[in-house]
């Protein structure tokens, strides 16, 4: 079978969707060879504690509300149906599976990457994928194993310090951070009171 759509996989827990995760994405579909990217929502990060979380079809419809007139980028459920904590590793997997004329590529921030040796199966991931890195301000080091990989490419792309961790905090206390969001997803947490 041809393989020749290539996809581009943006993991996060997007609670809520932001500006910089919508300006990398868009940034990475207009300059690279990419078909499509798919915003993948995750239910449960295995490093992350799920307490704090909104409600999964929450922050897949504030994605949707996002992405929706933007025909290369789309919103995905597919670890929905997976079993949780979602390991990576385990949706690509599926995915390959599911999607055979695609070929996967894996997008992560700097700060993700200092961190993937504590990934499931990391070594079996880079074996079968591409992973695409763009620059993230965070602490810590990218470990020797990760400089220079073969399936590890580095990009340049702005850097917007700007996180969903500052927005529910914000939203908390009272202040209007509407340009942070894209308008749709502001309105919805606005009117569905969310993080309040
Ligand atoms: N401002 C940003 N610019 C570029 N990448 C980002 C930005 N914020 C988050 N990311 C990346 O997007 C992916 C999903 O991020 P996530 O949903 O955890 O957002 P976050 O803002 O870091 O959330 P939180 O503050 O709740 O931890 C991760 O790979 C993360 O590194
Ligand atoms: O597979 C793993 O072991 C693993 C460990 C940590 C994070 N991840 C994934 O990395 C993605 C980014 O997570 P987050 O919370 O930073 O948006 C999310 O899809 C997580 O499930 C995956």
């Amino acid at each position: 079978m041809k393989i020749d759509k290539k996809t581009a996989l943006y993991f996060g827990t997007f609670n809520p969707i932001h500006i910089g995760h919508l300006a990398i994405a868009n940034y990475l579909v207009e300059h690279s060879d990419l078909d499509e990217l798919w915003m993948v929502v995750t239910p449960h990060n295995p490093l992350k504690k799920k307490n704090t979380l909104l409600d999964d079809y929450q922050r897949l419809h504030m994605v949707n509300l996002a992405v929706d007139d933007y025909d290369k980028i789309k919103a995905s459920n597919i670890e929905f149906g997976l079993p949780q904590p979602n390991y990576t590793v385990n949706t690509l997997a599926h995915l390959s599976e599911k999607y055979p004329d695609r070929k996967f590529v894996l997008i992560m921030g700097e700060d993700n990457l200092k961190n993937l040796h504590k990934w499931k199966n990391y070594e079996v991931l880079l074996e079968d994928y591409e992973i695409i890195v763009y620059p993230r301000v965070s602490t810590g080091e990218v470990r020797p194993e990760f400089q220079n990989h073969p399936k590890i490419t580095k990009i340049d792309a702005p850097i917007m310090e700007i996180s969903s961790t500052m927005i529910r905090k914000g939203i908390k206390d009272g202040k209007d951070l509407r340009y942070f969001m894209h308008q749709e997803v502001d309105r919805y947490i606005d009117e569905m009171h969310f993080y309040k």
